[in-house]
């Protein structure tokens, strides 16, 4: 079994961002010796700091897929190693800028200061200071129409970007998404498995909130839709085992894990 999880609004509280209330399942799971892999639109200084709270050494997945992140001892790595995917940020910058001079009205990370992004999200200075260090997306606040805001998404499809909506933002990117380093890292585990226990299903659970969870939640054998301000827009895969919170964040996050864990024999 490997869970692959959002953070904000997920495993992390919408507003304090504390993931305290998950306790009791990721003690569970540490002591199953079940893989948790983060997978947010967080950057990499931003995981690494929680990771290191957490006690996770488990790879992570940053910035909606933009890299996948292997530390050291896992999954047979003497060294650390990031694979990168998409397009870069330099690249997503110079074409939100050129929109920008065309009459597009939003303002990104990039335009804001550390203090500014503090204010709009309720992180601290230090973790703002993370949440800028980006190496391939653009979280932004539009400001425009609806009308204009459809005009800007065809116009970055043009130039192979596309949006994602995030709880709070929608992320500039690259073709590419939560799945695909999910995916990923689920083969590399499956490969890693299959040369210690031989050949058996290996489950795959994924747990987010919000509509840029939708495609990591669709490729995993058990989708767990957690409650939150944007967890009515995320379909659930119908032909799947699939699952909605009653709680929101952290707290329905320890909820399903517990009971997912106790269904399959931990
Ligand atoms: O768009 C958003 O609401 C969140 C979503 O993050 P998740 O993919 O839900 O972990 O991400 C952005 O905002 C966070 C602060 O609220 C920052 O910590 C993230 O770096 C940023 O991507």
């Amino acid at each position: 079994m490997i869970l692959f999880s959002d953070l904000d609004g997920t495993l992390l509280d919408h507003d304090d961002y504390r993931w305290q209330a998950a306790g009791p399942a990721l003690a569970k799971l540490k002591a199953a010796n079940i893989p948790l892999v983060l997978n947010s639109s967080k950057t990499m200084p931003e995981i690494r700091a929680l990771r290191e709270e957490l006690g996770n050494n488990d790879p992570f997945i940053v910035e909606n897929g933009a890299a996948v992140v292997v530390p050291p001892h896992a999954l047979g790595n003497a060294e650390e190693e990031v694979v990168n995917f998409g397009a870069t940020r330099e690249r997503v910058l110079e074409v939100l800028g050129a929109q920008r001079k065309k009459g597009a009205r939003f303002r990104g990370f990039a335009d804001m200061s550390t203090d500014e992004l503090a204010a709009q999200t309720g992180l601290d200075p230090a973790a703002a200071g993370r949440a800028k260090e980006r190496l391939g997306t653009e979280p932004l606040i539009w400001q425009g129409s609806e009308q204009e805001l459809a005009e800007f998404e065809a116009a970055l499809s043009a130039e192979d970007l596309r949006l994602v909506a995030g709880g709070r933002f929608l992320h500039a990117m690259g073709i590419f998404d939560k799945a695909d380093g999910a995916r990923f890292l689920l083969n590399k585990y499956k490969e890693q498995y299959r040369e210690q226990y031989g050949d058996g299903p290996v489950l795959a659970i994924a747990l987010g909130d919000s509509p840029n969870d939708q495609q990591m939640l669709e490729s995993a054998d058990i989708p767990v839709v957690i409650r939150g301000v944007k967890s009515e827009e995320v379909q659930l895969p119908s032909a799947k085992h699939a699952i909605r919170s009653l709680k929101p964040g952290p707290e329905g996050w320890n909820e399903c894990v517990l009971n997912l864990l106790f269904e399959y024999g931990y």
